[in-house]
């Protein structure tokens, strides 16, 4: 079933997705461990963000999101080891590869040009201070030079950005909603003007309500400030609303990459199109929740061929032999791949299937 399409859905007017690139993620190799028993969480993950996007990035529980993010700005926790690729950063002095920075390099890019909230980071505030304090923190960290007058009005500033009105800077964690406690987050993360932010799973420990005020404050800002995002979710409904380009991620690797609106109207992938129908539409008319049969595959062992495979409803004979790269869709759509073999006329002509028609229209 085709997913119906969400009447208050964002077109991406300000997309930013023609604008020049500000993050380049190329071929990105990531292994938990070594030798034999590792787990290839990445594999050759290749990604653009553009200036001013927002890139949502979609996937099951254990497909490498935060992998991905985390090894392209070198937060990776041990085991993670990076063995491969490249991740071009354009910062102001020109295009620079953070997994070649020294350490005193990284110090000075991080929360300058890419900030992260991390997963249930409202929960990450010191309990026995006062948010004003943790924010100012935050900043003289990175300014030494300003004054004290200067930090607190930057951070009342901030918290009006979010907003939380600036009176409340004297509050502590306590005193504020977890929704409250997120926006301070954000509104740390912005501090310094970053370029890039990262948002990993910002709003799932909140309800629906404040899910959906969030995301859409974080449209307001980008809009406003001209960041770029990549926010990291499995709900690929709640991306429709908020990203200009979605990428799905599946067994450590991008299986379909195009606009938001194409990527929820018309899913060129299987697995996209098994994501569309596992979670309700924000809006519009409800639609038949199918979900995908079974579960990831261990990343450890994974078969050969397709990863998808095992899952997929229109699975060949040639999906266990051929490893699918993303390319161009069977429709010849220009600004979007997809990786999966269905696509692929010779394939299909020797396996003498037509593309199924639920990754046509
Ligand atoms: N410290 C670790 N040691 C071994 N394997 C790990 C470690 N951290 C992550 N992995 C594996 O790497 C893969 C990718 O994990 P990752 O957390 O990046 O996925 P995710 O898509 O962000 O998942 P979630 O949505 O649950 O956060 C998973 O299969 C996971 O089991």
């Amino acid at each position: 079933m085709t997913p119906t399409a969400p009447t208050g859905v964002r077109h991406p007017a300000s997309s930013g997705s023609q604008n020049p690139p500000v993050l380049e993620i190329r071929g990105l190799e990531v292994s938990y461990g070594y030798s034999d028993s590792a787990v290839r969480a990445l594999r050759g993950v290749d990604l653009t963000l553009h200036q001013g996007e927002v890139l949502g990035l979609a996937g099951e529980s254990g497909c490498g999101k935060s992998t991905l993010v985390y090894a392209a700005t070198r937060l990776l926790p041990p085991p993670g080891i990076i063995t491969g690729g490249e991740v071009i950063l354009h910062g102001d002095e020109g295009p620079v590869d953070v997994l070649r920075m020294s350490d005193a390099e990284l110090r000075a890019t991080r929360w300058q040009d890419t900030a992260i909230v991390f997963q249930g980071a409202m929960n990450s505030l010191n309990p026995v201070h006062r948010i004003g304090r943790q924010i100012t923190d935050a900043i003289k960290a990175h300014r030494p030079g300003w004054s004290r007058a200067r930090r607190d009005e930057r951070a009342r500033e901030l918290l009006e950005m979010v907003g939380i009105a600036a009176g409340r800077i004297t509050a502590y964690p306590h005193e504020l909603s977890g929704g409250m406690r997120q926006r301070v987050m954000i509104a740390m993360a912005l501090a310094l003007e970053p370029k890039v932010l990262i948002m990993d799973e910002p709003t799932t420990a909140l309800d629906v309500v404040m899910q959906r005020q969030i995301v859409e404050q974080i449209v307001d800002l980008r809009d406003r400030l001209g960041f770029s995002v990549v926010f990291i979710t499995h709900d690929v409904s709640l991306l429709v609303e908020i990203a200009d380009r979605i990428a799905i991620m599946y067994a450590g690797e991008i299986v379909e990459q195009a606009t938001a609106d194409e990527v929820y109207r018309h899913p060129r992938h299987p697995y996209s199109h098994g994501l569309l129908t596992s979670f309700p539409p924000l809006h519009g008319p409800r639609r038949e929740l199918q979900g995908i049969p079974g579960a990831p595959p261990d990343l450890q062992s994974l078969p050969s061929g397709c990863p998808f495979r095992v899952r997929c409803p229109h699975a060949m004979p040639s999906c266990a032999r051929v490893h699918p790269e993303l390319g161009p869709t069977a429709l010849g759509e220009e600004q979007r791949s997809v990786a999966c073999l269905l696509h692929d006329p010779q394939v299909r002509t020797a396996e003498g299937v037509e593309l199924p028609a639920s990754l046509a229209v």
